[in-house]
């Protein structure tokens, strides 16, 4: 087969009624555009999802294949991090121009050998809207058939049955997993993979100082819950047709995942935020009326803001450097592919104690439609550390100018003078009163208020090419 680099076709298509010069060197097409501006029209083979024969009618019942007419299904970049599927079809009235140009770019493809060929997808009907399995069919089906991608769907019936599938089933046939809902359905999935991964090394899942094992199946994300924080800040957008193309791509991206801790057991992972006090009442509260949709986040943020309770706790963070610096976590992020292999042998112990608003270990930097920066707005995907967030007890009117902060397009918390950010490898929490608040631990609720929580530097390997960022949307506020 010939190099990537040296292949050269050019040939003379036609395209509906005009002719296209197409030109295929180096891992890229290129020809010119139909419509202004009539500048040229690039696509990188790594972008290309299929090319095929068309078919036509025949004089039986069934298609067949149409020698002169093929078919490149490709996609592009759009706006705010949004990919868009295209086709562009050439016709030719010589077969074999067209024969060798479905062969070699096929042969092209046929190199990327980290593209899925066997997803198991689970489809969450109850988070969200509950349009999941509709998410699926609109932006999914058709373009996993397009990319030769065998999807098998798996609809969850009850809380906790993709977890418990995940850990009991044989999974020998697919070559990666995937899930449409939110960051509770991701949640599970995730949790589901690594637990799966101990009992078959017979690691103890409940031993803080086990070193958990990778999942080795890749991880596919398509949003549909109400908030989708882990695809946003994973793919940058909640555009469902942008993380079916990222799984369809087959490039990954290693992400950190937490593991959290009562005294004797491991509780769950997560991937984007533990948050104690007002996030965690704020998930609590919010449960009960599922029925309002989204917004029953911002009813129950609302309420909490209002009631401004206060917890008193004892934090101890375990840590070799505190400060977190300005830098955003980007496609081909440097600090992760550094931190990847960092130890954190001079990490120390240091405790404090007060009376706090809300504590959160963001894994993310949280960021979702109704927070554009997020909690963490440095936050990385892959260096192997939280950021805590302490937020101090203080007035309604901070609570606001916090909640402010959060839904701006351009604004970040933490120079607010009562919130205070500390990177950490591990952290815990030991409420110092009686009345205990709660977690909130990826959009679910943990009851246990004395938690250890500890990060799995790049645990999980996710489908995506990451985020460029410098995105603008339109955001409520009130809850993140
Ligand atoms: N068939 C089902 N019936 C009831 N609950 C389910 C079912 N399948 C999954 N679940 C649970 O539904 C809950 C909500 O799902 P999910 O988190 O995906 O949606 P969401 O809460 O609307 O979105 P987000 O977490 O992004 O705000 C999760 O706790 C999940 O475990």
């Amino acid at each position: 087969m010939p190099d990537h680099q040296e292949t050269v076709l050019l040939s003379t298509f036609v395209n509906g009624k005009r002719r296209v010069k197409i030109i295929f060197h180096k891992g890229v097409l290129i020809w010119d555009n139909n419509k202004p501006p009539l500048e040229q029209h690039t696509v990188p083979i790594e972008n290309v999802l299929s090319v095929k024969h068309d078919m036509s009618k025949s004089s039986g019942p069934h298609l067949e294949i149409n020698p002169h007419q093929f078919t490149i299904h490709y996609s592009e970049k759009s706006k705010n991090d949004k990919w868009v599927y295209k086709n562009i079809t050439l016709k030719h009235s010589d077969p074999l121009q067209v024969a060798s140009w479905v062969k070699t770019l096929q042969n092209h493809l046929s190199k990327f050998v980290k593209r899925p060929k066997h997803l198991l997808l689970f489809v969450n009907p109850f988070g969200g809207k509950q349009n999941a399995m509709d998410i699926y069919e609109k932006y999914g089906k058709d373009l996993f058939a397009l990319a030769g991608v065998d999807v098998t769907v798996n609809v969850s019936q009850r809380k906790d049955q993709i977890k418990d599938f995940l850990i009991n089933h044989t999974l020998d046939m697919f070559d990666s997993v995937a899930c449409v809902g939110g960051d509770g359905t991701v949640s599970e999935l995730f949790n589901g993979l690594v637990l799966r991964e101990c009992r078959l090394r017979k690691i103890d899942a409940n031993n803080i100082n086990e070193n958990l094992p990778k999942p080795n199946k890749i991880v596919g994300i398509i949003p549909g819950g109400s908030t989708d924080t882990i695809a946003y800040c994973i793919h940058g957008t909640t555009d469902p047709t942008t993380a079916v193309l990222h799984i369809i791509f087959g490039d990954t991206l290693g992400l950190d995942l937490v593991s959290v801790y009562d005294e004797r057991n491991l509780l769950r992972l997560y991937a984007s935020v533990l948050s104690y006090g007002y996030l965690g009442d704020v998930a609590f509260h919010s449960d009960q009326y599922r029925w309002m949709g989204p917004h029953r986040y911002d009813y129950s943020g609302f309420k909490k803001l209002i009631l401004n309770k206060g917890y008193n706790g004892e934090i101890a963070i375990y840590t070799d450097k505190k400060e977190v610096l300005d830098v955003d976590c980007k496609r081909s992020c440097q600090i992760c592919t550094e931190k990847e292999m960092e130890k954190g042998d001079n990490c120390k112990w240091e405790t404090f104690q007060g009376k706090y608003f809300m504590v959160s270990g963001a894994n993310i930097s949280c960021a979702c439609s109704r927070s554009p920066k997020g909690i963490a707005p440095y936050c990385h995907l892959g260096d192997g550390k939280v950021n805590l967030v302490l937020v101090k007890h203080t007035t309604v009117l901070n609570n606001i100018r916090l909640l402010l902060r959060l839904s701006r397009q351009n604004a970040v918390v933490e120079d607010l003078p009562f919130v205070q950010t500390i990177s950490a490898r591990e952290f815990c929490f030991r409420a110092l009163e009686d009345s205990v608040g709660k977690w909130n631990c990826d959009g679910e609720v943990q009851h246990q208020a004395n938690i250890r929580a500890k990060v799995r530097c790049q645990l999980l390997t996710i489908f995506s090419r990451g985020r460029e960022g410098n995105n603008s949307i339109k955001t409520t506020c009130c809850s993140f």
